[in-house]
């Protein structure tokens, strides 16, 4: 048994009718690790996670937590704790009976359930409002109320489904930052499923990019963004996400090079908006016209209207002196670039290397 994993999955597969939902999925789950389950609506993901709780059953493969098969245990045999968007919370309990109410279930003695009352309070930062209803705490605040809840059950892999989605933009940062640093000093196996790529990016050791059933890739969020596997994973990582140009669209010196990888496969050129570089029209072949200019304080976002019909957004560092309709130069470096296969979005080889190929002189020149 490989110590280092707290949960794999064989082989899982799920249907609901003639949907299959999960498709025959292999994954681990470091221990002590945070994982983002990412992915779009509709994806799978909160089934993955029902079918690691034990909520729901697997049609085919194996779960096993701590190295032990539990495919078919219930969710109270094993060992996990789980926080829901909904909270969950008892309406007419107060926030300290809500914290203990589990261990009061399970028989935790009464100076035991004190002792760890005091710890989760402490840790969630709630001390002083145990004697509250929910409806008289934030909703931030009741978040914390439900990780208390999970901390105090005292199991060291806990599942959240999408916690942080009631809460507003500011609030969802804060309690994030709280989620992450909490799980890393308890040293909790986390597997937490979002459709939020900011928050998967902030917080997780590791990211599953799930679509359709399946796993597009999985690694640290730095792999993912700097080495998508596939247009889709390119497009979904970033904000603003990464800019996919049809290769046939460009002119001709841009798309020098491209053709040694693509073989006869049309291709997608992907950049990504910080590594844009706004040149004089005079400098390059590829122009674009300005459609809009976003300032977002440390940083503009400028939205281009390519004559392909591609349209791009690039992000400057300045505030910018851009103005709708101009008419502008567009380049960047070769290694910048990424390419994909423009049929199943599958990733070529990466420009970089032909950035700096002697065969194609014109391409570095031009950018
Ligand atoms: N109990 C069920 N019966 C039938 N279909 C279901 C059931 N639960 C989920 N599904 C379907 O399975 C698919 C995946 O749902 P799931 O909730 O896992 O997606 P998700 O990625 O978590 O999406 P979201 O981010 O919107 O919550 C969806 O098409 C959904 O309609």
């Amino acid at each position: 048994m490989n110590t280092d994993v707290a949960i794999r999955l064989t082989g899982i597969s799920k249907s609901w009718g003639a949907h299959q939902v999960i498709k025959s999925l292999d994954l681990e789950f470091g221990r002590g690790q945070l994982v983002a389950l990412l992915g779009p609506s509709g994806c799978g993901k909160s089934t993955l996670l029902r079918l690691l709780a034990g909520l729901e059953t697997p049609d085919s493969g194996r779960v096993e937590i701590d190295g032990k098969d539990v495919t078919a245990a219930a969710p109270s045999a094993r060992g996990l704790s789980m926080v829901f968007q909904s909270y969950a919370l008892f309406p007419h309990l107060n926030i300290a009976e809500n914290i203990c109410f589990g261990m009061q279930v399970r028989g935790v003695h009464a100076a035991e359930r004190r002792q760890r009352l005091q710890d989760a309070l402490a840790l969630t930062n709630l001390q002083g409002l145990e004697q509250r209803k929910p409806a008289q705490l934030s909703g931030g605040q009741r978040q914390r109320v439900a990780l208390a809840r999970a901390i105090v059950a005292g199991h060291s892999i806990c599942l959240m489904d999408e916690p942080l989605s009631n809460l507003d933009a500011k609030l969802r940062h804060s309690v994030r930052h709280e989620i992450r640093a909490l799980q890393q000093r308890l040293g909790m196996t986390v597997v937490y499923v979002t459709h939020d790529q900011t928050e998967a990016m902030g917080m997780a050791d590791k990211i599953v990019l799930m679509n359709a059933g399946g796993i597009v890739q999985s690694g640290t969020p730095a792999e993912l963004y700097e080495t998508p596997a596939t247009a889709f994973s390119a497009s979904f990582i970033g904000s603003p996400p990464m800019m996919l140009m049809a290769a046939e669209k460009l002119p001709p010196p841009l798309r020098a090079g491209i053709a040694p990888i693509g073989g006869d496969v049309n291709t997608l050129i992907g950049v990504r908006p910080e590594h844009f570089h706004i040149v004089a029209p005079s400098s390059t072949e590829l122009f674009g016209t300005v459609t809009g200019v976003e300032f977002q304080g440390a940083e503009s976002y400028i939205y281009l209207d390519l004559p392909g019909g591609d349209d791009i957004i690039v992000r400057s560092p300045e505030k910018s002196r851009l103005k709708l309709g101009d008419r502008v130069g567009l380049g960047w470096n070769p290694v910048d670039a990424h390419v994909f296969a423009a049929d199943d979005g599958r990733r070529l080889l990466r420009l970089a290397r032909y950035g700096h190929d002697s065969a194609t002189p014109k391409l570095a020149a031009v950018l």
